[in-house]
């Protein structure tokens, strides 16, 4: 990541640390961007503000400890208020890729148990349609050649080839906080977006996909000429 995205990241997660209120319980994302609103509102945390937060991830979670942001669970506080997090893909109504970085189970679900969804990027994740970045599929470790050629079969009938790939990470299976891997398809661009979604969530073997549908209520986007805002309603 250069210096320049860095920068870009901190000022979309700055903008999104004005729509945090006094007392707000807060659904707290994974990945570089995340972490840069993380470490903003743990400034805003030592300088008094009261928050509570539940983190996506056991990434997230360590450095909330780190930092002495509040934090709570999903379990004993399972309505929240604000969730932000970043995203691999934004694209027409702010329907998302998520899960470059394999937290997109415990994402999915700590957002849709959030009021609100601000999704923060700097501005070269917008894109016209998904499906550049490859779509991250968390699946369960039994049975997995059998639900990657269903995935394999899915995609075909979306009109979808591509390369499914087990992601690795240290030579041995990447193992999700849930204790499943990650299957990257590279599909390419994904036009029927919803309905393929519903295919997904159809295969036994699939625990969840990265396609983040009806989720986002606004996005912040930091580019060059400054900060730009998308309503998923716009
Ligand atoms: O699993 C990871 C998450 O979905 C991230 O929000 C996503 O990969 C974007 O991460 P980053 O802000 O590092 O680009």
């Amino acid at each position: 990541m250069t210096e320049d995205t860095k920068a870009l990241k901190i000022e979309a997660a700055r903008a999104a640390l004005a729509n945090v209120e006094p007392g707000m319980k807060l659904g707290l994302g994974t990945g570089s961007t995340s972490e840069e609103f993380v470490r903003l509102l743990a400034t805003r945390v030592a300088e008094g503000l009261e928050i509570v937060g539940v983190p996506t991830s056991i990434r997230t979670e360590t450095l909330c400890r780190e930092l002495g942001v509040p934090l709570t669970t999903l379990d004993e506080t399972p309505e929240l208020d604000l969730t932000v997090d970043g995203a691999d893909e934004i694209g027409p109504g702010l329907a998302l890729v998520k899960g470059g970085g394999g937290a997109l189970l415990r994402e999915k679900i700590v957002a849709a148990a959030s009021r609100r969804m601000i999704v923060i990027a700097d501005e070269s994740k917008l894109v016209e349609a998904l499906g550049r970045f490859p779509l991250p599929i968390e699946v369960n470790a039994f049975g997995l050649r059998a639900t990657m050629l269903a995935i394999e079969a899915a995609g075909r009938r979306f009109g979808l080839t591509g390369e499914i790939r087990l992601r690795m990470a240290d030579g041995k299976p990447f193992v999700t906080d849930g204790g499943h891997h990650i299957v990257d398809a590279s599909f390419g661009r994904i036009p029927a977006t919803r309905a393929f979604a519903d295919e997904l969530n159809a295969i036994p073997g699939v625990v969840e996909h990265g396609l983040f549908i009806g989720l986002a209520s606004l996005a912040i986007l930091a580019g060059r000429d400054g900060i730009r805002t998308i309503d998923a309603q716009s």
